[in-house]
């Protein structure tokens, strides 16, 4: 079902072999960014110069349905949770515990206070991001969870005003889904639009007059026209990662069970046809035995079509490999969204992984784990971004503001320091600022 890319026997660049570049091992072509920018652009623009009129266009274009408010009345956020099953109530307030907990760790010890010298202090206070706007993905699936993703870190970062988007479901009258209203009014929030796609990035982005105020920061997953309204509009606001299209990379040996690595790399391809499902084995009984699991698996799930296409596209694969060593190399130079890790010291490997959104360690943690319940992040970066980029976190909502306090003698004691600087740097005027503090009291030497 998956397609082989068979590096065995091929070294990573001794003088006779040939020199693979693990990075394009996988190709992430099916993803093509570049692409929906040149759709996202119109739309993009289009929000910000007729605002509301543009939106009810493309809700009718993309959701086939326009909703009677953009803006969810109150009432519905509270039939949401009243609406709600005592077993889902109980997932959700599990899961925002979970990463509430997790979140409170993340805050870490904040303060940083250096005393340089006598009198020469620099502190750091991290200021929460004041508004923001967070995406909630609900066009193939409504991502309650992903509620909880956005907003719990939003709010332990202590970001004062925290609006939500997620698309109109024609389902729901152009409401966004019920179980997403119902984990946001679980958490306090009660400004939601039902806005989707590229069209909730820009009104965050560009603010719509009479509905919606611009926002600082753009946060959340979302299918390539959200990823791409991101990656247009950063710079008129901050984004958190480029977390489109779900990737799961298994790195496994033949300690693996067949059976759950196939339910996993289904799991996830369940997301979009563009989801990227791999695996990476030095294993070919383990190969064999994962694509031998795949189809029953495919077939006994709701969304058997959607998972074919993601398995059958070029960006999901078995990669054959000599060794675990080598497997390393391809998973790092990948940098995957979500990594397994399936191999007997299953932790030992874990540690040795540099590139990947979130790593999961051994049979018992699965990605729908970290989905869901873990008490981890599950927006991630994806295509490649997690070589330099972080999961969503309380810090990405903080921003660090240094405070410089010298006192008259700390000042006097690099006053040259800053005036040859300023000299070889040609910016005569920047010395002159800290001369003029000193020009009566020429026994201080400046
Ligand atoms: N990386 C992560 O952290 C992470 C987490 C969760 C989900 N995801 C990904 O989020 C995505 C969710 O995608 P989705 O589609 O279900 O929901 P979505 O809410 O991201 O996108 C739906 C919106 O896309 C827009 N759209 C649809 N077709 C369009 C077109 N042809 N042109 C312009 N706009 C169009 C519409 O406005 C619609 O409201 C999946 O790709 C999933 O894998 C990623
Ligand atoms: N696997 C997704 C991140 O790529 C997150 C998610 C939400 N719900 C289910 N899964
Ligand atoms: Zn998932």
């Amino acid at each position: 079902m998956l397609a082989t890319i068979d590096l065995r026997g091929r070294l990573t660049g001794g003088a006779d072999d040939a020199v693979i570049d693990y990075r394009t091992v996988v190709p992430r072509a099916a993803v093509d960014v570049e692409a929906a920018l040149g759709v996202v652009r119109g739309v993009c623009d289009d929000v910000a110069a007729r605002g509301e009129a543009a939106l009810r266009d493309y809700s009718e274009r993309f959701d086939r349905v326009v909703p009677a408010s953009f803006r969810v009345p109150e009432e519905a956020l509270a039939a949401a949770v009243d609406g709600l099953a005592d077993d889902l109530r109980a997932a959700f307030e599990e899961s925002i515990a979970r990463r509430r907990q997790v979140c409170a760790a993340e805050l870490g010890p904040v303060a940083v206070d250096v005393e340089l010298a006598p009198g020469a202090r620099v502190t750091q206070r991290m200021v929460p991001i004041e508004r923001v706007g967070l995406y909630v993905p609900g066009g193939l699936a409504p991502l309650a969870s992903s509620v909880i993703m956005n907003v719990v870190p939003a709010q332990v970062a202590g970001c004062r005003s925290i609006a939500v988007a997620s698309p109109p479901q024609r389902e729901f009258g152009g409401l966004p889904h019920p179980s997403i209203l119902a984990v946001c009014r679980l958490l306090g929030i009660d400004e939601v639009y039902a806005v989707g796609g590229a069209q909730a990035v820009a009104m965050f982005a560009y603010g719509v007059p009479g509905l919606c105020e611009p926002v600082s920061m753009v946060t959340g997953p979302g299918n390539i026209y959200v990823v791409a309204a991101k990656r247009l509009l950063r710079g008129i606001v901050s984004i958190d990662s480029e977390a489109g299209p779900t990737e799961i990379m298994v790195l496994a040996d033949d300690t693996a069970d067949p059976a759950l690595v196939a339910a996993d790399l289904v799991s996830q391809s369940e997301h979009d046809p563009l989801a990227a499902a791999v695996l990476v084995t030095d294993s070919p009984a383990l190969a064999d035995r994962v694509q031998e699991a795949l189809p029953g698996q495919v077939a006994a799930t709701k969304h058997s079509e959607r998972i074919t296409t993601s398995m059958s596209g070029r960006q999901s694969a078995v990669v054959l490999v000599d060794d675990l060593e080598q497997g390393l190399a391809v998973v790092n130079a990948y940098a995957t969204e979500h990594l397994e890790i399936q191999t007997a010291d299953a932790a030992a490997v874990a540690a040795r992984v540099t590139n990947a959104g979130a790593v999961f360690v051994g049979r018992y943690s699965p990605v729908s784990l970290g989905d869901y319940t873990a008490g981890s992040t599950h927006v991630l970066p994806t295509g490649g971004c997690a070589c330099h980029s972080s999961g969503l976190n309380v810090k990405s909502f903080l921003k660090a503001m240094h405070v410089v306090d010298y006192s008259r003698e700390a000042l006097a004691a690099v006053a040259r320091h800053v005036e040859v600087f300023a000299e070889a740097e040609d910016l005569p005027a920047h010395g002159y600022a800290v001369t003029a503090r000193f020009l009566d009291a020429p026994e201080l030497g400046v």
